[in-house]
């Protein structure tokens, strides 16, 4: 299976329509991929936060709609990242959408762990409440999204439910690389799964964000890394891994379900 992770930036001179048709561009370059992943918020800016009332989207807005015509005509998955979404009560949420080769929402997760050091996100959105899982000819996927990297228990979670391969979407900025190095590899190592992150780049409202989107294999290996540019990162990935590895080294089998009744 071929996965295409689509570095993104969102440069503050922009508009939204501007990228939605250069991303779109892009996108249409992809002819045979099976997967195409995108950063978090890219269409929005993840920050520029005073955007996001006015950007705010709903399920059938400017960016789903573009990568949905894009996933039935490359008949291709399309995970479109995430979205400042609407639905309507006055909340936004920074909500992440895999698209089928349809076109059709087959899942959607928002950020639980909305962020709030040197960031508006933890003000302006409302964190989620649920943590989807959807079979794939990928294996069981879910999202999580950026700062979601640094919770543990979250990722214990989906684990727990039995995820195979998750799709992360980020901003995360250069300043802290190393940290999502470190996270993305051994959240991978930990559970067995792949990890497909996708991180954003160039500078918005003088940050800049890190790239380096990378896929990581059960084993906890770096099937590939991107630069810090634009750029398309290619993989092929064999989804039977996650089992072949979970057999060759069952780990997994040994964790306890909880570990609170350890006394002191
Ligand atoms: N967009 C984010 O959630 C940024 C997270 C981040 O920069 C960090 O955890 O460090």
């Amino acid at each position: 299976m071929k996965v295409a992770l689509v570095q993104v930036a969102s440069p503050d001179g922009e508009t939204q329509a501007e990228r939605i048709a250069r991303v779109e561009q892009t996108l249409r370059g992809l002819n045979g991929v099976d997967l195409i992943v995108l950063p978090e918020l890219w269409s929005a800016g993840y920050f520029h936060f005073d955007d996001y009332a006015s950007l705010a989207e709903t399920m059938d807005g400017p960016t789903v709609t573009m990568c949905s015509r894009v996933a039935r005509d490359l008949q291709a998955h399309v995970h479109l990242g995430s979205i400042v979404e609407t639905s309507g009560n006055g909340q936004l949420k920074n909500t992440s959408i895999l698209l089928s080769p349809e076109g059709r929402v087959i899942h959607s997760y928002s950020k639980v762990h909305v962020f709030g050091y040197q960031s508006l996100e933890s003000k302006l959105l409302t964190p989620g409440s649920a943590l989807p899982v959807v079979q794939t000819p990928f294996g069981r996927v879910t999202g999580t999204t950026c700062y979601d990297l640094r919770f543990p228990g979250l990722w214990m979670e989906l684990s727990k439910r039995g995820v195979e391969l998750v799709i992360v979407p980020a901003a995360w900025p250069a300043a802290r690389r190393e940290h999502w190095r470190l996270l993305t590899s051994a959240r991978a190592l930990e559970h067995q799964i792949f990890v497909l992150a996708c991180n954003a780049v160039g500078e918005q409202a003088g940050v800049t964000l890190g790239g380096h989107s990378r896929v990581v294999d059960p084993s906890g290996v770096v099937l590939a890394e991107a630069g810090d540019e634009e750029e398309v990162l290619i993989v092929d990935i064999d989804p039977d891994q996650v089992r072949a590895t979970r057999e060759e080294f069952p780990v997994l089998a040994d964790r306890l379900p909880a570990y609170d009744h350890l006394t002191n």
